[in-house]
């Protein structure tokens, strides 16, 4: 997992001369919601099965493993190879031509990452939460489960970058004027959706509360008392304390850089 937060800004804007946002793309806000609505699914079933092991702490003893020049946690050294490319020597050749996607995104994005935050987040607010005190003997299971559950809790706070691109190229001149004075409160203030904000836990209530009834689906239907693998409040809470939170503040570093 990177530890670099946000890249420092120079005093003077930093230019980009060669690489232009593709503007002709269209990139609406409706679309993109569409694609955070599909990955509460992922981040919902990767807590499910993270969920089911102990919490394992001896998955996260940094002194536990010394392999070559990796001195660390398993759970750092599962993340760190997961991070590297697969090993693509061992398959055959891709028969699909490379694709060719648009690029839509101003070139500062590259140097938003809030990898750091989220991977403290995950460890000391999220994972006491979600996972049973105790060992099951499950480290392994249980580090690579963690690594997941941050791949896709990334994924969705770092797209705060296509809606912050979404959001600009749907009122321009709104943001523009903010961003010119680099005022963060009124960029923070422009972005928000209360009403939105408030379907999205709802939602993720309910998703949670339907994928993590435990018992078989045929048995699930009237259960009385139904006994839930994550409690369906935690994932809401989640979002409102963390998710939104997160992607917010990588909406607004990147637009406070959209005009660079
Ligand atoms: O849908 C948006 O407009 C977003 O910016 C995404 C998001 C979210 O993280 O879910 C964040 C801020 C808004 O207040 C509403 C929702």
């Amino acid at each position: 997992m990177s530890t670099i937060l946000f890249k420092p800004r120079s005093s003077s804007r930093t230019r980009y001369a060669k690489e232009r946002v593709d503007s002709s793309q269209t990139l609406t806000l409706d679309a993109i919601r569409k694609s955070l609505m599909l990955q509460e699914d992922s981040i919902i079933f990767n807590l499910l099965l993270r969920a089911q092991y102990a919490y394992n702490a001896n998955t996260y003893n940094d002194g536990a493993l010394c392999i070559g020049s990796f001195h660390g946690s398993l759970v750092k050294f599962i993340a760190k190879r997961n991070r590297k490319a697969p090993c693509s020597e061992n398959l055959p050749p891709s028969m699909l031509l490379p694709s060719q996607h648009p690029k839509v995104l101003h070139p500062c994005a590259d140097s938003i990452n809030i990898n750091e935050m989220v991977w403290n987040m995950y460890f000391t607010d999220l994972l006491p939460k979600l996972a049973k005190a105790g060992d099951d003997d499950n480290c392994g299971s249980a580090a690579v489960c963690d690594t997941v559950c941050l791949q896709a809790l990334s994924r969705r706070i770092h797209y705060g970058k296509f809606v912050a691109e979404a959001k600009f190229q749907e009122s321009t001149a709104e943001y523009e004027a903010a961003i010119k004075v680099q005022d963060r409160a009124r960029l923070m203030e422009l972005l928000t959706y209360e009403t939105v904000e408030a379907a999205v836990k709802k939602r993720v209530e309910m998703k949670t509360r339907k994928y993590g009834q435990e018992g078989s689906i045929t048995q699930q239907e009237g259960a009385a008392d139904p006994i839930y693998k994550v409690e369906p409040h935690l994932v809401a809470q989640l979002y409102e304390d963390w998710i939104m939170p997160l992607t917010k503040e990588v909406e607004v570093e990147y637009l406070l850089r959209r005009l660079d």
